[in-house]
């Protein structure tokens, strides 16, 4: 289980501290999916990199089954179990594919293993395996390896910022596809963030983040149909 427990980040700009994230409290239970949506500039993905070691808390704590994180760097996180997808992926000159998924998996990948994590992310393995991952790959090819780094091996919990963005139609019914099988199983906890309808739908918890702090949170039943309520408008979430 993941518990957050009043979590601030702040920025300093022109010597004007801003707080991004304001003494946010929450849990994920083990094997829940909590889907994390908002307006834009609202604070997810800094949440997000805060959760993941990227930056550093101000304020509160990470607790990730009973152990505390919060003093951990991203790698040491990492080894306790928190798996993290970027919303814009780094491009690593003079990396192939299946030495990026080998290095994230933590083990030499066979090139078998690597096809069928490719192809759990709808690319086309044989394609992709020797390529170099650099700037010749597409930002919607580059996501979804950036996901498949994420599925090469368990983690305790997994986050995943925007999983949709610049993903086409048919790779994102794959992608939900995915979600829902490692939901099935209940091994991982997910935190998604997302603006995306079908997504959020898949939610054990709604999240709302707006400036900084939680708007809502709660069941989706219970919290779906306020979003959607909001006159199939809301600012937040992109309909099917
Ligand atoms: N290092 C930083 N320095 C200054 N401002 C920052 C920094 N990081 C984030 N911000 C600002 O904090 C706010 C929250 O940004 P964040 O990317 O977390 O929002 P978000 O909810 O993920 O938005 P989106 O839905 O557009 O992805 C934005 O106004 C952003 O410009």
């Amino acid at each position: 289980m993941l518990e957050v427990k009043n979590l601030t980040f702040k920025v300093n700009e022109n010597g004007i501290e801003r707080s991004i994230v304001k003494n946010i409290s929450f849990r994920v239970d083990d094997g829940e999916m909590l889907v994390i949506t908002g307006p834009n500039g609202g604070g997810k993905s800094t949440l997000a990199k805060v959760l993941m070691g990227i930056e550093k808390a101000d304020e509160g704590q990470i607790i990730l089954d009973g152990e505390d994180i919060t003093a951990y760097d991203i790698n040491h996180r990492a080894n306790a179990g928190i798996g993290y997808a970027f919303q814009q992926p780094p491009r690593f000159k003079g990396m192939t594919v299946i030495r990026l998924l080998s290095l994230a998996a933590g083990r030499e990948l066979k090139e078998s293993e690597c096809c069928g994590l490719l192809s759990r992310v709808g690319l086309c393995a044989q394609e992709y395996v020797r390529r170099e991952v650099d700037a010749t790959l597409s930002g919607g090819e580059m996501k979804r390896l950036e996901i498949a780094t994420v599925l090469a091996k368990p983690h305790k919990l997994c986050i995943f910022d925007e999983p949709e963005a610049g993903i086409d139609l048919w790779s994102f019914s794959m992608l939900i596809q995915e979600f829902e099988k490692i939901h099935r199983k209940k091994a991982e906890s997910l935190i998604l963030i997302s603006h995306q309808e079908r997504i959020i739908k898949m939610a054990d918890r709604i999240m709302v983040i707006e400036n900084g702090t939680i708007g809502a949170v709660g069941p989706r039943d219970e919290i779906l149909p306020r979003l959607l309520d909001k006159g199939g408008s809301c600012t937040c979430m992109n309909r099917e």
